[in-house]
C-alpha cells in the first residue's frame, strides 16, 4: 500500500449526503473503509465536520439568528451527537475512537502543539482512531482555524501523515465550479498551485460546507509543502478511501514537494535559532551522529540555557563541538533533573514522562558525521 499514516477529512456535504441530517448509512460505510485501512496496518486520523449540521438536526431545526453564539450553541450540541455516532459506527468494526477538539491557538503554542501531537501518537499507538474537529464552542474568530480543510492540513503536519484525503460532494477539483458550469472538467493531477489555479476554485454555495474548493486548495498547498500527498475526491465514490490509499487514480491528486521527514529536517535547520545546548558524552555522541539514534537522558552530561519543551537546541560534545540540532521534548529545568539518568527513571523523577527520547531522531538534524 505504501502509506503509513493517513488523515481523512470528511466535509459536511459528505456526512449529510446533501441533506439536512447526518447520513448514518453512509457514515457506516466510510467507517468500514477506515477500519479496513487500520486492519491493513495504515494509521488513520479522521478530521470530521458536521457538528453544526448535527446540532441543527438534534434540536429539530430551530430558527435562530445567524450569530456566532448560535453557531457555537449548535456546534456544542452537535459535536456530542457527532462523536457518539462515530464511536458507535467504529465500534461495529471493533475500534475505539478518541476526540481531539482543536483551535488555532492549540496549533500555534509550541507546548500545546507538542501535547496534541503526543495525544495523537498515543491514540494511534493503541490502535484508537483520533477524531478531530475544530473546538467551535470555545473558538472566537481570532483563534479559529475557520474551516476544517485547513484544520485537516495542520493535523496532517501535526501527526506527520504522508497522505491527506479531502472528501467532499464533487469528484475532485474542476476547472470551474461544476455546480454552475456543466462543462467543467476534472483536473486529475496538480503539480503546482499558482494564482491561475486559485482563480478556478470557488467558495461553497450549498449552504452546508464552509470554504468550498478555495479552502481545499489552501489546505492542499500547506500539506504538500510539508511533504504530504493530497487527494480531493468524492466521499460517495465506491470504496474511495481504500482506492486512494492503494494509489488508484481517483479525484485530484496533488503531489508532495518533499518527503515529510526531509521537509521537517529542513524546517529544523532553517527554523528558529537554538536556545540551549545539551552536552553529551562520547557514547551518546557516537549513537547520535554515527548510528542515527535518538538522544537519551543517560548520555547527557550538562544542560546550558533556559528553554521550554519543543524548543530547538544544539547537541554538543564535551569539547563543545556542535554535532546536531533538534527539538527537545523536555524543558531545561526537567533536563537538569534527569541528566545522566536512565530513561526508565524519568517518570519517577519528574512525575510524568514525554517518552524515552530527549530528542527523537526524526526531530534532529546531524551536522557532523564524526565526533572529532
Ligand atoms: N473548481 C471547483 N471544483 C469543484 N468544486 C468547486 C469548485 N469551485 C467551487 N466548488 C464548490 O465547492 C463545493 C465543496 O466545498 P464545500 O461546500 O465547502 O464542501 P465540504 O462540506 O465537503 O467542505 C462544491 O459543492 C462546489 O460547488
Ligand atoms: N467545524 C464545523 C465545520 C467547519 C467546516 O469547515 O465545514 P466543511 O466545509 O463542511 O468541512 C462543524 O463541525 O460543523
Amino acid at each position: 500500500m505504501g502509506y503509513r499514516r493517513v488523515v481523512v477529512k470528511l466535509g459536511t456535504s459528505v456526512l449529510t449526503s446533501g441533506s439536512k441530517k447526518l447520513d448514518k448509512a453512509h457514515m457506516v460505510e466510510l467507517a468500514r473503509q477506515m477500519a479496513s485501512l487500520m486492519k491493513a496496518g495504515v494509521e488513520v486520523v479522521l478530521c470530521t465536520s458536521g457538528a453544526i449540521a448535527a446540532g441543527r438536526e438534534h434540536l429539530n431545526y430551530p430558527i435562530l439568528p445567524d450569530t456566532m453564539a448560535n453557531k457555537q450553541l449548535l456546534a456544542a450540541v452537535g459535536q456530542s451527537q457527532l462523536i457518539l455516532a462515530w464511536s458507535q459506527l467504529f465500534g461495529l468494526y471493533g475500534l475505539h475512537v478518541g476526540q481531539l477538539l482543536l483551535t488555532r491557538a492549540d496549533l500555534q503554542d509550541r507546548e500545546r502543539y507538542l501535547n496534541a501531537r503526543d495525544s495523537l501518537n498515543a491514540l494511534l499507538a493503541n490502535n484508537i482512531i483520533p477524531i478531530i474537529n475544530e473546538n467551535d464552542a470555545v473558538a472566537t474568530n481570532e483563534i479559529k482555524v475557520g474551516d476544517n480543510d485547513n484544520l485537516s492540513a495542520r493535523a496532517a503536519l501535526l501527526c506527520d501523515a504522508d497522505l491527506l484525503i479531502l472528501l467532499t460532494d464533487q469528484t475532485g477539483l474542476f476547472d470551474a465550479d461544476p455546480r454552475t458550469n456543466p462543462n467543467a472538467q476534472l483536473i486529475k493531477q496538480v503539480s503546482n498551485i499558482d494564482d491561475s489555479l486559485r482563480l478556478l476554485a470557488g467558495g461553497s454555495v450549498s449552504g452546508l460546507g464552509t470554504g468550498g474548493m478555495a479552502t481545499k486548495l489552501e489546505a492542499a498547498d500547506i500539506a504538500r509543502r510539508a511533504g504530504v500527498e493530497v487527494v480531493i475526491a468524492s466521499g460517495h465514490h465506491p470504496d474511495v478511501i481504500d482506492k486512494i490509499a492503494n494509489r488508484e487514480a481517483v479525484g485530484t491528486l496533488f503531489s508532495a514537494i518533499d518527503s515529510p521527514l526531509e521537509s521537517r529536517k529542513q524546517w529544523i535547520l532553517a527554523g528558529p535559532a537554538s536556545q540551549g545546548k545539551l552536552q553529551v558524552d562520547s557514547g551518546a555522541a557516537k549513537a547520535v551522529i554515527e548510528n542515527g539514534r535518538s538522544l537519551l537522558s543517560k548520555g547527557m552530561v550538562n544542560i546550558e540555557g533556559d528553554f521550554e519543551r519543543g524548543t530547538t537546541v544544539l547537541i554538543v560534545n564535551q569539547p563543545g563541538k556542535v554535532l546536531a540540532k533538534g527539538i527537545t521534548r523536555y524543558c531545561a529545568a526537567d533536563l537538569r533533573k534527569i541528566v545522566g539518568m536512565h530513561s526508565d527513571q524519568i517518570e519517577h523523577i519528574l512525575g510524568y514522562d514525554y517518552g524515552d527520547a530527549v530528542i527523537h531522531r526524526n526531530d534532529m538534524v546531524v551536522l557532523e558525521n564524526k565526533e572529532n
